[in-house]
């Protein structure tokens, strides 16, 4: 299978073209009865097929939340395959947060599960975890760069529990955020406009200037609306890393549902708040 172009410069277009919001697929069963569906395989269906509907041919990103999948078996994961069928047919980047993470031997079969052209869940990108050892995802970045995808490595999450484990100094070094940060920085070299090799850090955290986060790659940045980030905190938080921050919303839109039009609205608002902000950055 011939390889797609790189995802770094396949997003850079994306960002340039439909501007940098991620919206996220996140079913979650209160949204499900919000939106008047059942807690069952067909109402996860009717809310991704809505989701995918009303934002998958504006948006750069979609990020389905595989947990919300997984929770229903083999028929969700069907439904899963299907929304990222169809938000690329729209034109969307599918970006699959799976966070998976294990031993390399391991990490080689979710590499091939979410990362080969070919396989029913292949997605352009996949959240993954380094804290068995940034070398433990070897196998996936070798895939990736073999077919085209990219991956968001988890740097520094959005949760206040994340600090312990991400501030945390290595004797002699600096802390683990910030290796990961520079592993990330080494896989991107030399790519242009845009390496593959991405990094997640929230948007809630406030100032981040003694993290280099210009490593060549895309940020992933959740924690906007449910989270209590805000799209004006995105040029305090990222500096002049801000032109490659791809800041997602999951709950902030899916709560607009389930009327399309209503969804298209509200991703809209964060867009242009985005817009703005980044702008203004
Ligand atoms: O990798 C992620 O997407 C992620 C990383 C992180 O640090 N924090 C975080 O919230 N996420 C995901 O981003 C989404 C945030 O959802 P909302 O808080 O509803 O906007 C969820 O799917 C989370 O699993």
């Amino acid at each position: 299978m011939t390889a797609l172009e790189p995802f770094g410069a396949r997003l850079r277009r994306a960002m340039d073209e439909r501007g940098p919001l991620s919206v996220g697929i996140d079913p979650h069963a209160s949204l499900l009865a919000e939106w008047g569906l059942n807690d069952d395989v067909a109402g996860l269906e009717r809310f991704s097929r809505t989701v995918v509907e009303a934002v998958a041919g504006r948006v750069a990103v979609l990020k389905p939340q595989s947990a919300f999948f997984e929770r229903f078996g083999a028929r969700g994961l069907a439904v899963l395959e299907k929304a990222v069928e169809e938000a690329r047919a729209a034109g969307a980047l599918v970006v699959m947060d799976a966070k998976r993470g294990d031993i390399g031997s391991t990490m080689a079969a979710y590499a091939e599960a979410f990362l080969h052209q070919g396989a029913p869940l292949f997605s352009d990108a996949l959240t993954v975890s380094p804290y068995l050892g940034y070398g433990s995802l070897k196998p996936a970045v070798d895939l990736a760069r073999e077919s085209g995808a990219g991956l968001f490595v988890l740097a520094l999450t959005s949760n206040p529990e994340g600090g312990e484990v991400q501030h945390a100094v290595r004797p002699g070094d600096r802390t683990v955020g910030a290796t990961m940060l520079a592993h990330l920085a080494a896989e991107n070299a030399g790519q242009e406009p845009l390496g593959s090799f991405g990094a997640v850090v929230g948007a809630t955290l406030g100032d981040l200037s003694s993290y280099d986060l210009d490593m060549g790659g895309p940020l992933l940045a959740p924690g906007i609306g449910a989270q209590g980030a805000t799209p004006a905190d995105l040029p305090r938080v990222f500096g002049k890393a801000v032109h490659n921050v791809v800041p997602n919303v999951s709950r902030g839109v899916l709560r607009h549902g389930p009327d399309i039009v209503a969804l298209r609205d509200a991703a809209e608002r964060f867009a242009e708040e985005i817009r703005a902000a980044v702008a203004a950055g």
